[in-house]
């Protein structure tokens, strides 16, 4: 956790999650394995056995994130190797050390090392990796740009055709309505849109307010916001650490510019009093009028809040859809039906209705999006082990080699 600080610029909280997380998914995975790579037998006819098994594709290659350093980058990591493949590791390029760590632990722990491979480096390094045809899947988790690179890429690829499983990044929207607890609203809103600086792929982007409330639960959430302290990401007075680096404080800045023309201003957080040691960027709300004005993920702590009217749902859920990507999505609301209407009425991975919408658990919370959001299937989820695998079945005429056993051992009923 203080390498995560001091890399990654996570909080405690954060790295406190992340390493739990990591822990979840060698559990998960390990009992997922046993339980779903067994040989299945299938059925035919008398006289044949039919059976079904599951076996490793060859080298994975596991591309990772920055923002969960040790988490994803286990995460793929042990899904691979545990559905029978071997893994090069290539970690982001702003997190070298924490990923090196991991993998001293897992060979310390009797992974062997040709099995597992640590390769540190940027771009780049993963592009050539990926067009390496000794590599015979990919599982990627970043910006929806790189995971195209890599879809290209592995399609002009000579040789076998090889699977790729990417997650990838999110406009994330939460509805809230007009009979939602304010108080619980603001709790959700300020841990969804603001933990982690607003550097999870799962982050609250978009909050659509009821227009009936939005004046109360807007003075609401900037009076949380005065509370946020930034600072530090290794004390735990902090709630909120940097960024990971200059140009992700420049991309944000310059979002920051179009919203202040064209948007409204809400709030925005204090700067921390020594602004040193980190690219800090304070939390900011800015109100604008439709979803189309984002075009992109913006990947920080940059809410933006939209009023609509009971009547314009419909529009609402039409525009979530049209911006193609669907990861995560929130619903605060007392009434079940508008939840419920909410959640079959939007294409995305993830909803969470009356809490906040960040903070997956593995097997709990299985985790991944679709559209422009990754191809799935989710992590921590029941489908995950068998897309790292390729299935074999195996049919013997057992008549051949003197008949059915199994119809002599039958009992009479
Ligand atoms: N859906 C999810 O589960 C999830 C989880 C975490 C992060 N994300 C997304 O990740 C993004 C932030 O992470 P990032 O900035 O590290 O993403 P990124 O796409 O820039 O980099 C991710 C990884 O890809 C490598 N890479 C870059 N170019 C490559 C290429 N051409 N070929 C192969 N590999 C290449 C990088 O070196 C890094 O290891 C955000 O968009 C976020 O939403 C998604
Ligand atoms: N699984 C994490 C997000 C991973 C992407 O950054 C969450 O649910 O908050």
């Amino acid at each position: 956790m203080g390498l995560l600080a001091a890399e990654a610029g996570r909080t405690i909280d954060d790295g406190l999650s992340e390493v739990r997380e990591a822990v979840d998914f060698c559990r998960y995975y390990a009992q997922q394995a046993r339980a779903g790579f067994a040989v299945k037998r299938l059925p035919g006819p008398t006289g044949e056995v039919n059976e079904l098994s599951l076996h490793g594709r060859g080298v994975f290659a596991c591309i990772s994130p920055w923002n969960f350093p040790v988490a994803i980058f286990t995460g793929q990591a042990v899904a691979a190797l545990v559905a029978g493949n071997a893994v090069v590791a290539k970690p982001a390029e702003q997190t070298p050390l924490v990923a090196a760590q991991v993998v001293r632990w897992a060979h310390a722990a009797g992974v062997p090392g040709d099995v597992l491979q640590l390769l540190p480096g940027v771009g780049a390094v993963g592009a050539q990796l990926v067009g390496d045809t000794r590599v015979s899947g990919v599982a990627f988790t970043g910006g929806t740009d790189t995971a195209r690179h890599i879809q290209r890429s592995l399609a002009e690829r000579d040789g076998p055709i090889v699977p790729l499983i990417a997650e990838t990044g999110g406009l994330n929207c939460m509805l809230v309505d007009a009979t939602a607890l304010p108080e619980q609203v603001v709790d959700d809103v300020i841990i969804s849109a603001f933990q982690s600086a607003g550097q999870r792929c799962s982050a609250l982007r978009v909050m659509y307010l009821q227009a009936d409330i939005a004046d109360r639960v807007l003075e609401m959430l900037a009076g949380a916001m005065a509370e946020l302290r930034l600072g530090d990401p290794s004390e735990f007075a902090t709630d909120i650490g940097p960024l990971i680096d200059l140009a992700a404080r420049q991309t944000l800045e310059r979002h920051a510019e179009r919203m202040d023309s064209e948007g409204r201003l809400v709030a925005a957080c204090e700067a921390p009093a020594d602004g040193k040691g980190g690219y800090f960027f304070p939390p900011r709300v800015y109100e604008i009028e439709r979803l189309e004005q984002l075009e992109r993920e913006v990947f920080g702590p940059i809410l933006h809040v939209i009023r609509y009217r009971v009547e314009e749902l419909p529009q609402v859920y039409e525009a979530i859809n049209a911006s193609g990507y669907g990861l995560t999505l929130g619903v605060h609301s007392r009434i079940d039906g508008f939840a419920r209407e909410v959640f079959q009425a939007t294409r995305v991975g993830n909803t969470y209705i009356n809490r906040n919408m960040v903070g997956a658990i593995v097997g709990v919370n299985s985790f991944g999006g679709q559209g422009l959001s990754g191809t799935g299937p989710k992590a921590g989820g029941p489908h995950c082990l068998p897309r790292f695998a390729t299935e074999k079945t195996r049919t013997d005429n057992v008549v051949a080699k003197g008949g059915n056993t199994q119809l002599f051992n039958l009992e009479e009923e």
